[in-house]
């Protein structure tokens, strides 16, 4: 847990030793504690200098002692003993100092750091502060503007006997904690940690030493059990459990190899096409880039080159173009590694593709889709190589968002999911393998949600308030912005294929059930309108041009509204805040319980990592099924069981199975669920 040696015969070495990142657990603290005292009682040494072995200096306390009761040796009073010392202590920084790990290098004497180590204080990303002195040793060696910024964020530097410095303080501070605090307040809505930072870091500008580091250890206290930190927590392990597939047959991410690829092709330079070239190319991968005419060709080019100059200089690095073809024919891609096909969302269109393709590629090639929602195993099932057929389903704009759902059909062999996974990750993408089935997770969780929105704009709310009630509970934005933004065009399209609406509706007396359920017409009358969201220059709102993005409350919504309700009878109600949140978050959840009972994902965590790389949702409520476990299974099945028996026709308010099970296994932590699901069907 940490090595002692001595070197020369005069200098400690004390070497931490907790792979991978020689996390500050307990045992490594008291092995610390242990060495520490060695060298300061040993009259040959004279100096001691720590460092992290395999080339890590520390990645703080380690996270997963968060959950139990603190063991070993406190790290506060350790570190407190390094810095009061007599004898001089170089921290020599490889890799990583984060979090404590910096907080250890700040009570060192001196620091030496290889150039490309990164130093920072990540803890409000974990829903905590900086509590082991950082928020009161920091600002006193590099002044409170620039300790603010890097408490918020991350950062570098190194001196000794910090907490014996005065801290360097602006004449108007409040004024600055004030411009700081709505910055913070307006990019993390409704997120507590930061906030706390910046009091803290006035305690070290207004107070002693010894009354900075009380006040640093109340707040810390106030954070430390706070949901909005065992959210964050969670959402740091999520994303790492979600990269770890795992099929029924026993495949899995560390038993898979996944082919390298050098080149591959996309067909369809529309915005999806564009995003993931941009990606590829950035990722050092040779792309051929097809499309089907001239004209749409050349400003597909001319669009990926833009953006991938801009990119290039915004990281002050040189446009990898040289990495780019572009072409009208499918001949060009007889010899790459692999193919995304990004045409239109039609499937007659996307299986002449795949089978074309099958015909052009050498039978190695991979085939993949960047659908978002049809039959991947049906695109599969007109090639010659189901096998390697997978969906990559990104996110718009794909060279911008994180998610990528690798989409495993019935038929896709292991050697294909890690490759699509590795390739996912190669580019910077946060990739979920999840099963094949209409929406795959995330559309497919999205449509209860919609539904329930346009349901409460029927029975009195309008698209503000909903809105409102669901950037107040910290979503970047609400369903209708994002649906502007969206296109409202995509969602009718589908439902016109799926024969929800189409010409045979009265368009003056639209029915409001359909298929056998409730059916809210009115997102179908929004378009007849023209109104196609912000592209449009109205939508759900109005825009002062097309391709505007200041969203007004648009009166003519409301008279539409207004006009709908009084054709139907209906009268409009007070909806408050949490109803809106209710019947919006946990009909979400329990389609994502559906999700997990059919196999089509594998656990919560990659359910709740899809959603907020992909949709937005606040990472301090830690996505969907973690806010289900944090409200309380069984409140959450005894609202869902109230509002459908005020809504008998919606099926996706009535509770599924795995919420009962789950309930009545006496609610489980989530990280536990899957046990409850094993015996069920898998389709990754
Ligand atoms: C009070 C609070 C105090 C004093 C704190 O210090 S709070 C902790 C502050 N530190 C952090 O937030 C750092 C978190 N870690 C990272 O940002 C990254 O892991 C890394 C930059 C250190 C390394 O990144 P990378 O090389 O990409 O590797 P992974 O992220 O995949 O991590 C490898 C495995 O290590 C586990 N891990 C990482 N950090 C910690 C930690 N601090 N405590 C416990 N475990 C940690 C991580 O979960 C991965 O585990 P596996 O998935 O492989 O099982």
């Amino acid at each position: 847990m940490a090595r002692y040696e001595l070197v020369k015969r005069s200098v400690a070495l004390i070497t931490l030793t907790n792979p991978p990142v020689n996390a500050l657990s307990s045992a490594v603290r008291h092995a610390m504690a242990k060495s520490m005292e060695q060298a300061l009682n040993d009259p040959k040494v004279t100096a001691v200098v720590i460092c992290g072995e395999n080339g890590r200096f520390c990645g703080g306390a380690d996270i997963r002692e968060f959950a139990g009761p603190l063991r070993g040796p406190p790290l506060v009073p350790l570190l407190d003993a390094i810095e009061a010392g007599e004898k001089p202590v170089v921290a020599a920084i490889e890799g990583v100092a984060l979090g404590g790990g910096f907080e250890l290098a700040l009570v060192c004497h001196y620091c030496i750091a290889h150039f490309k180590a990164r130093l920072g204080l990540p803890e409000v990303t974990l829903g905590i502060l900086p509590a082991a002195g950082g928020t009161q040793r920091l600002p006193r060696l590099i002044g409170i503007p620039a300790a603010l910024e890097l408490i918020t964020t991350a950062k570098p530097l190194s001196s000794r006997r910090v907490s014996m410095l005065t801290t360097p303080c602006p004449p108007d501070l409040d004024a600055l904690l004030e411009v700081v605090t709505m910055e913070v307040k307006k990019k993390a809505r409704g997120v507590m940690a930061p906030l706390a930072c910046i009091q803290a870091v006035r305690a070290a500008a207004t107070m002693p030493y010894s009354k900075g580091i009380k006040r640093e250890s109340e707040l810390m206290a106030t954070l430390f059990n706070s949901g909005q930190a065992r959210a964050l927590q969670y959402c740091f392990f999520a994303q790492r459990t979600a990269g770890k597939w795992t099929l029924p047959s026993g495949a899995q991410w560390n038993n898979s190899k996944p082919r390298e690829i050098r080149s591959a092709a996309i067909i369809g330079l529309g915005t999806m096409g564009r995003g993931i070239v941009v990606s590829l190319a950035r990722a050092g991968i040779s792309v051929i880039a097809v499309e089907s005419e001239k004209k749409l060709l050349e400003t597909g080019k001319q669009m990926v080159i833009g953006m991938l100059e801009r990119d290039a200089k915004r990281r002050g690095v040189s446009a990898s173009l040289n990495l780019l073809k572009f072409t009208l024919s499918l001949q060009d891609l007889k010899d790459v590694d692999l193919v995304i096909e990004a045409v239109f969302e039609d499937m007659a269109l996307k299986k002449r593709v795949f089978q074309e393709l099958s015909k052009v590629c050498r039978p190695a090639t991979l085939l993949c889709t960047n659908t978002s929602g049809l039959d991947v195993d049906a695109l599969a099932g007109v090639t010659d190589r189901p096998h390697l057929v997978v969906g990559m389903h990104f996110f718009s704009p794909a060279h911008v968002m994180k998610l990528l759902e690798v989409v495993c059909g019935p038929r896709s062999s292991s050697e294909t999911i890690a490759t699509a996974m590795s390739l996912g990750k190669r580019m910077g993408k946060v990739s979920v393998a999840v099963g094949n089935c209409p929406g795959f997770v995330g559309n497919r969780m999205l449509k209860p949600y919609l539904d329930q929105a346009t349901f409460l704009l029927e029975e009195g709310a309008t698209p503000e308030q909903i809105d409102k009630a669901l950037e107040d509970f910290g979503f970047a934005m609400g369903v209708f912005r994002m649906s502007d933004l969206a296109g409202l065009d995509v969602g009718w399209r589908i439902r016109k294929e799926s024969g929800l609406t189409g010409p045979d509706v009265d368009p003056k007396n639209p029915p409001r059930r359909r298929h056998g359920r409730r059916y809210c017409p009115i997102p179908d009358m929004v378009c007849e309108q023209g109104r196609f969201g912000q592209k449009t220059g109205r939508g759900w709102y109005m825009y002062d041009k097309p391709g505007g993005t200041n969203a007004k409350p648009d009166p003519l919504i409301q008279n539409l509204l207004e006009m709908y309700r009084s054709r139907y009878a209906i009268q409009p109600r007070n909806i408050s805040d949490k109803e809106i949140i209710e019947r919006c978050l946990f009909a979400l959840a329990n389609e994502g319980f559906r999700i997990l009972e059919d196999g089509i994902a594998a656990r919560p965590e990659d359910i709740d990592v899809i959603y907020l790389f992909g949709y937005g949702f606040p990472r301090h409520r830690g996505g969907p099924m973690f806010y289900a476990s944090m409200v309380g299974l069984e409140r959450v099945l005894e609202r869902l069981e109230h509002y459908h028996q005020a809504h008998p026709d919606v099926p996706h308010l009535e509770p599924s199975p795995l919420l009962k099970k789950l309930v009545a296994c006496g609610s489980p932590s989530v990280q536990t669920w899957r046990e409850h699901i094993k015996t069920m069907h898998s389709h990754l």
